[in-house]
């Protein structure tokens, strides 16, 4: 503990000596700066190097992660030991990802052989579906999917599909998660209940949002197709079974996970059954290869070239060292637009917390905002403020290397503004620089003097670049399983437990409360603004 206090104290210091320094500066300090800080893992180039972190900022960092004993967490987490204390879980997402004949034991009790047959079935019914083998009530093939399920159970599947997705697809894959009837009305307007299957995909299967839509999409169903009818165009996904079978869905229709497994880390197992079944089995082992190889990487490579513990470390380094609250996250990647939402869930659900397992007030902040969309589009949005607000913004900017979709020469369009948006937030634009080009067009100098100021960029804003070789299926599970390391090392240095997720449930307490109200009318016991509100809004 002493040890631990005593290298968080240097790394504050280190960050504030590096904070009145230039990043640019420190490229010409530290002849080795490119070297140390770019590596290259599982299809993915990092570059770090922008980070606001100088050689010795690194170090105090990298001396924060021993004195965490990030190696030691690690080893019990992928040890199958019970690191989500709250609830006596172990946390083994890496294994949905393991080959069939890795040990894997979750609190001792081996687990590859249970997963290797759900996989097994997974694998047979995309294949039966996509063949036409298994049919909709009426004999016709499906030729669309409905995927019901909300928060891990919605936002991984549905990037995974953008990720994937052929460009013209076999099966329709779509999703629907909100309790807005909105969604569901739109989402389906154009469906054939005849030629649909409807995934129902809840860990707990009690998720008010997801048993709503699967209640309406049942009952889209039977009117099409009759009660009987309707079950065959049902299948679900969920750790609790005894629920799906009163829901009726058949049993062979039913694909289960595990407790070890969070939500927010599910997309690795059959909750991504939707998408093995759309975009080909194939792809989805693609998927689980390329984060089994980031597993790899994460479990072997020494802290300084561990691509997990080095994001997290300027993730640190930026929150704590340096007080920095938020963090966007821009792919220049259409495909890949909606990973800051996923990301969200998964940083800000795990390490969103202000006590650790044992009760007590973490010692430093946690969590930050993620926030982010698809560059070049937030270019054009809120990246004016990135550049001259008045709050420096760590960025993690994403892009592919190679690719050959779409119209010829966009591509490097693309790649230019990726690398034209980190070199600006870094090296700025200098006043000189402005006054010496606005002079040379003849503009006053009344007139520069009020300009020039607004004209500048002070730069030294950090980012991290993320290049993958290619989107491929296995770059972008790399891609994810970095994320979900860098998310456990965070926890393990802040303190807290990043497994659980408390802070949901009080919202979902109260609304159960509240629905019988605005049913109602007859508002129980609030403050005065939700009794007035109940009253406004009642039915
Ligand atoms: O898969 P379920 O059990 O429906 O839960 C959906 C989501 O709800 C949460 O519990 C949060 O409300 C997430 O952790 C989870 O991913």
């Amino acid at each position: 503990m002493a040890d631990l206090d005593a290298a968080w104290t240097r790394l504050e210091t280190a960050a504030k000596a590096a904070g009145q320094q230039r990043i640019v500066d420190f490229f010409r300090d530290e002849p080795g700066r490119l070297e140390a800080l770019t590596l290259d893992v599982a299809g993915l180039h990092l570059d770090l190097s922008k980070q606001a972190w100088d050689e010795a900022g690194l170090e105090a960092a990298l001396d924060l992660a021993h004195a965490a004993d990030v190696e030691g967490a690690r080893a019990k987490m992928f040890g199958g030991e019970a690191i989500n204390s709250s609830e006596g879980r172990a946390v083994l997402h890496t294994a949905l990802r393991a080959p069939a004949d890795a040990e894997v034991k979750a609190l001792g009790q081996p687990v590859m052989a249970e997963v290797e047959a759900v996989r097994q079935r997974m694998k047979a019914f995309a294949e039966a579906v996509r063949s036409g083998a298994i049919k909709g009530a009426t004999g016709k093939p499906f030729k669309a999917i409905l995927h019901i399920g909300i928060g891990g159970s919605d936002l991984g599947p549905r990037l995974l599909w953008d990720a994937l997705r052929p460009v013209k697809p076999q099966i329709d894959l779509r999703f629907v998660a909100n309790v807005d009837g909105a969604e569901f009305a739109l989402t389906t307007a154009d469906m054939d209940p005849e030629e649909t299957l409807v995934m129902v995909v809840s860990k707990t299967f009690t998720t008010q949002e997801t048993m709503a839509n699967a209640g309406a999409a049942r009952a889209w169903l039977v009117e099409a197709l009759g009660e009987q009818g309707a079950n065959q165009h049902l299948a679900a996904i969920s750790t609790a079974l005894d629920k799906t079978a009163a829901f009726g869905v058949p049993d062979e229709r039913v694909f289960g996970f595990w407790d070890w497994v969070g939500g927010r880390y599910s997309l690795w197992s059959s909750v991504s059954l939707s998408v093995a079944v759309a975009a080909g089995w194939e792809a989805f082992e693609g998927f689980l290869r390329g984060g089994a190889a980031m597993d790899e990487h994460f479990k072997t490579a020494p802290l300084e070239k561990n691509a997990p513990v080095l994001v997290a470390l300027a993730q640190i380094f930026n929150r704590n060292g340096l007080d920095r609250r938020a963090r966007s996250v821009v792919p220049y990647s259409h495909r890949l637009r909606r990973l800051a939402s996923f990301l969200q869930q998964l940083e800000m659900e795990s390490n969103g917390k202000s006590v650790g397992p044992d009760g007590k007030p973490a010692q430093r902040g946690t969590a930050t905002v993620v926030f982010g969309d698809e560059g070049t589009n937030v270019q054009h949005a809120y990246f004016q403020c990135m550049h001259q607000g008045t709050d420096v913004t760590p960025m993690e900017l994403i892009g592919v290397a190679k690719s050959d979709e779409g119209p010829a020469g966009m591509h490097e369009k693309l790649l230019s503004n990726l690398l034209a948006q980190a070199e600006a937030f870094m090296v700025g634009r200098s006043t000189e620089d402005v006054v010496a080009e606005l002079k040379a067009k003849g503009v006053s100098d009344a007139e520069i003097a009020t300009l020039a100021p607004q004209r500048t960029f002070a730069g030294d804003r950090p980012s991290t670049l993320v290049v993958l070789d290619r989107l491929t299926p296995e770059t972008f599970g790399a891609l994810i399983a970095l994320y979900e390391h860098k998310t456990f090392v965070e926890g393990v240095i802040w303190g807290i437990n990043s497994f659980d997720q408390w802070g949901v449930e009080l919202g979902k307490v109260m609304a159960n409360r509240i629905l019988p109200e605005l049913e109602s009318g007859a508002a129980g016991d609030h403050d005065p603004s939700t009794a007035a509100l109940i009253q406004r809004l009642k039915k």
